[in-house]
């Protein structure tokens, strides 16, 4: 593989839970690599991992439950001995995130627009007449309606769907060289999760973003992913190309998932 076209590089990433007896092994030695524009999927049933593995990547363990140690290195930085304000920086600007339940991304009491432009101006020099303008272009790239009008609007005011497609534009703002989305369809309804997944993919593919996508659902996965991670109890135990993983399982337990999977498509 091309060094300049990989984007994350996680060598041996393990976590362990710190308790009265003893750490406890949460997360085995995780390895991955994720090349500028694809789509690497991480799946597995409910409570194997995968948050605890988004959230050691971008450094946001609970520092006195929980301990990592490996290497994360993006665009060829090594993140694992960066200070808490240089990750600061680079959370938000060079990784994006997009979480399951769009309402905890965003505070109640503040609108949209200040919460959109205290993000872009806490990353860049933007006046806050700048910021609003990039804002009103990133929701209208998200074809959402009226945008200037939403910035007004509270979280609650929105539905789901609209939250979620918000919650991309912010995190898509700044153009980061690796966005991670942790279920970022679970809570939609399928028609949502569609346009969800569809906007997606449009943006990997006009701005060569990586995207880490978490998810328990292969269907989702299937639609979406280059090459794909299988996690059980804490553990990598399976990881190919997608249509070797989806045609050729080599575990029981991804032929499990296999079998579960609802069937959904984006029409390509
Ligand atoms: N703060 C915590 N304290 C103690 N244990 C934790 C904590 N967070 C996660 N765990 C444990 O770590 C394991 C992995 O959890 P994790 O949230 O990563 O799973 P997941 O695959 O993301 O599940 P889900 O799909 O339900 O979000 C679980 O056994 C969970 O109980």
């Amino acid at each position: 593989m091309d060094v300049a076209e990989i984007v994350l590089e996680v060598r041996d990433l393990e976590v362990k839970l710190k308790t009265a007896k003893g750490a406890v092994p949460l997360l085995e030695p995780v390895q991955l690599t994720l090349k500028k524009g694809q789509v690497f999927g991480l799946v597995g049933e409910s409570g194997c991992g995968k948050t605890v593995t988004c959230n050691a990547l971008m450094r946001l363990l609970h520092p006195r439950r929980m301990e990592s140690s490996g290497s994360v290195r993006l665009n060829g930085r090594e993140l694992s001995n960066l200070s808490e304000e240089d990750m600061r920086r680079i959370r938000g600007r060079d990784i994006g995130f997009i979480m399951q339940n769009p309402m905890n991304a965003f505070t109640p009491v503040y609108t949209i627009g200040s919460q959109f432009i205290e993000t872009l101006r806490t990353h860049t020099k933007m006046s806050k007449a700048e910021a609003r303008e990039q804002a009103i272009a990133a929701l209208a790239d998200m074809k959402l309606p009226d945008p200037a009008k939403l910035l007004k609007r509270y979280p609650f005011q929105l539905s789901g769907g609209m939250l979620q497609r918000v919650m991309i534009a912010v995190s898509m703002c700044l153009r980061p060289a690796l966005v991670i989305a942790d279920e970022p369809t679970t809570a939609l309804d399928v028609v949502n999760q569609l346009n969800v997944l569809r906007e997606l993919d449009r943006l990997r593919k006009e701005h060569g973003t990586s995207i880490l996508l978490i998810s328990h659902d292969l269907g989702v996965i299937s639609q979406m992913a280059d090459e794909v991670a299988v996690m059980q109890k804490g553990r990598i135990i399976e990881q190919a190309d997608v249509y070797q993983l989806f045609d050729h399982p080599q575990h029981e337990y991804t032929r499990m998932l296999l079998n579960a999977r609802p069937k959904l498509s984006l029409g390509h």
